[in-house]
């Protein structure tokens, strides 16, 4: 039997209460995210990008259609279940880094690390070898306030990838970047999905960055038009 995709939205339809009525943001949408593969998810304002990452995040139920992960269907897993599948499964990168001020960027890493019951040697040891892939060795030691825009979101990224995901979901990571650096956080984030073998599906407006990524799938409406075939 063949490895399931780490990532498998099928015919997917989210629909939010809008007064009376309801907005259909996401239409039948299908995707697959094969471990190792950035998939850049673009489109206008209002197409249904931030929802898609947020059902593929499990963090809203669609109406009807299946979000699986990593073999699992998350429908018919309770909240606590579902909760789990997250914490072990899915890394999520908002637009902003939300790093905490008081902790120093190692600190970032290995808090929620303790907060699961690991031991301390051991998210140590992880944490200092995602700061050393991140480029940010030398600034273990610092708070956010002493990091650039750009070393916060390599922090960020790092903190995603410290629970090992089988996903990663990442809301436009340069949005408040410069060129330069926005460049080279798309490259670290390509570096990490082959690395990490993590499927990856990244929000951007930066199509300039396409070529570094495998697959682009463009909302519309709520609609893939650029469809992702599944093989399931
Ligand atoms: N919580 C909500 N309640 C009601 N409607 C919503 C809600 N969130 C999003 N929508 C609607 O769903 C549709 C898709 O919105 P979504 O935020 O997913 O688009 P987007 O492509 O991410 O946009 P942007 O690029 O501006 O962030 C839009 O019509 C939006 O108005």
């Amino acid at each position: 039997m063949s490895t399931p995709a780490p990532l498998n939205l099928l015919n997917v339809t989210l629909q939010y209460p809008d007064g009376g009525g309801t907005t259909t943001a996401l239409d039948r949408v299908s995707l697959t995210a094969e471990a190792g593969q950035l998939v850049a998810l673009v489109g206008p304002s209002g197409s249904g990008k931030s929802s898609l990452l947020a059902t593929a995040a499990t963090l809203v139920r669609p109406n009807t259609g299946q979000v699986v992960i990593d073999g699992t269907d998350t429908a018919g897993l309770k909240d606590k279940e579902l909760t789990t599948l997250r914490r072990e499964k899915v890394g999520i990168i908002f637009q902003q880094p939300n790093l905490l001020p008081s902790l120093t960027a190692v600190e970032q890493l290995t808090i929620s690390h303790h907060l699961r019951g690991k031991s301390a040697k051991a998210a140590g040891s992880r944490a200092a070898e995602l700061l050393d892939i991140v480029g940010l060795s030398a600034s273990a030691g610092k708070l956010p306030h002493q990091l650039s825009g750009g070393q916060r979101q390599r922090v960020n990224i790092a903190r995603a990838l410290m629970g090992s995901p089988k996903v990663l979901l990442v809301d436009e990571p340069t949005a408040a970047l410069d060129h330069e650096r926005s460049a080279s956080i798309i490259a670290l984030l390509r570096q990490v999905t082959t690395e990490f073998s993590v499927a990856t599906v990244m929000v951007t407006h930066d199509t300039e960055f396409v070529p570094l990524t495998d697959v682009v799938a463009t909302m519309r409406d709520g609609r893939l038009t650029t469809p992702v075939l599944t093989d399931v």
